[in-house]
Formats: C-alpha cells, sequence, structure tokens
C-alpha cells in the first residue's frame, strides 16, 4: 500500500483556471470559447461562466458571424462575456476580494463590471488584445481601482481528464436512467455534444 502522499496534483491556480477552461468548452461561439471562474479567500469557487448569448435569445437564432455590413447581424450585440456571467451566475451574497481566472484578458466593459463588484485580482492566461483599445482601457481602469492582474504561465500545456481511469469498466455500464436520447443524466458522448448540445 502507498505510504507517502502523491506529489504529482495540479496547484490551485491550475485547478482555477482549468475550471474555467473547462466552462469554456459550454461555449457556443464557434470562434472563441471563454471561461471564467471566480473564488473567494477561502479558495471556494463562487461563480463561474462561459460566453453565450443572454437567456431567452437562442443560441439557433441570433447570429455567431464575426463580420457583417449589418453590425445588428454580428455576434458582437448580443454576446454576454464569460466575466459577466462568471458574476452574475455567483452563488454567494458577492465576490468582494475574490480572483477572477479567466482564459482572456477582460475587456473594458467586463472590467468595470469586475471593479464594482469588488473582485479584487484577475489572473488571466490570454493577452492577445492586449494592442486594442478595450484592452488598454480595462489595465487603466484596473490599475486606477487597484484590481491587481497577473499573467498566468502554465506549467504544462494540457491538463487531461480521462473518465476511464477511475474505473474502465463503467464505460461499458448501462445507463441507470436514460434520458430521451437514451444516455443517462450527466453522461454526454461526444456525438451528443456535437448534434445536440
Ligand atoms: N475577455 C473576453 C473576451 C472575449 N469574450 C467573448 C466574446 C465573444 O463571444 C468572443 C470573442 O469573439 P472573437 O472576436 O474572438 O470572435 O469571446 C469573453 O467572453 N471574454
Ligand atoms: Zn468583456
Amino acid at each position: 500500500m502507498e505510504s507517502h502522499k502523491r506529489k504529482d496534483t495540479i496547484d490551485w491556480t491550475e485547478y482555477f483556471m482549468a475550471m474555467a477552461f473547462l466552462a469554456a468548452k459550454r461555449s457556443k461561439d464557434p470562434s472563441t470559447q471563454v471561461g471564467a471562474c471566480i473564488v473567494n479567500e477561502e479558495k471556494r469557487v463562487v461563480g463561474i461562466g462561459y460566453n453565450g448569448f443572454p437567456t431567452g435569445c437562442s443560441d439557433d437564432e441570433f447570429p455567431w458571424t464575426k463580420t457583417s455590413d449589418n453590425p445588428l447581424e454580428t455576434k458582437y450585440l448580443y454576446v454576454c462575456h464569460a466575466e459577466v456571467n462568471a458574476i452574475l451566475n455567483k452563488n454567494s451574497t458577492d465576490v468582494k476580494n475574490c480572483t477572477m481566472y479567466v482564459a482572456l484578458f477582460p475587456c473594458n466593459e467586463c472590467a468595470k463590471i469586475i471593479i464594482q463588484s469588488a473582485i479584487r485580482e484577475v489572473v488571466y492566461m490570454s493577452d492577445k488584445h492586449a494592442h486594442k483599445e478595450h484592452t488598454i482601457a480595462a489595465k487603466r481602469m484596473f490599475d486606477a481601482a487597484g484590481v491587481r492582474y497577473t499573467q498566468y504561465k502554465p506549467r504544462h500545456s494540457q491538463i487531461v481528464i480521462d473518465f476511464t481511469e477511475i474505473d474502465w469498466d463503467s464505460l461499458n455500464q448501462v445507463p441507470a436512467t436514460p434520458r430521451k436520447n437514451g444516455t443517462a443524466d450527466g453522461c454526454v458522448d461526444v456525438a451528443e455534444l456535437s448534434l445536440n448540445d
């Protein structure tokens, strides 16, 4: 029997950033999936979100287009950013003094809401829009408001989630509570994700 503790675990930052990346997988945006995860001072996750259209605005009816002669036919006028969704999805009274883990540096509109919700720190992965006005404005506001922002440099390029590692045989078990389409609650196979979700 093993007598020493495991040392090859992921650290807290990897854990929370990975949660943000996992949330991003839910986004229907065909070009950019962004996730955000909000963590309180006790290292408890208090909010998580990804970019998508507001409730009631169908993913199938509203446009995902990036460019059009008609701005009303682009996604930009409709999409809620991951950061805002994470804040709105909070399961705590507030997000005061929390840290937000997010895949992409927040835009100016999200920065305003991050500041006003009293989030104290932003840990981001990519700053690929650093040269754009919305990022420059966001940093200017964060600096003025005392919101710290730190780029996360991952130790690994990938964290693999392998559903089979706990029990290979469970993959072959008959689902306990089949849904309409025959898949158990909480179990989505790749075909279902791509076709129906
Ligand atoms: N910090 C950010 C930046 C972007 N997003 C969302 C908003 C759009 O759905 C998409 C950006 O689209 P693109 O211009 O890359 O096609 O990402 C966000 O949620 N948070
Ligand atoms: Zn934003």
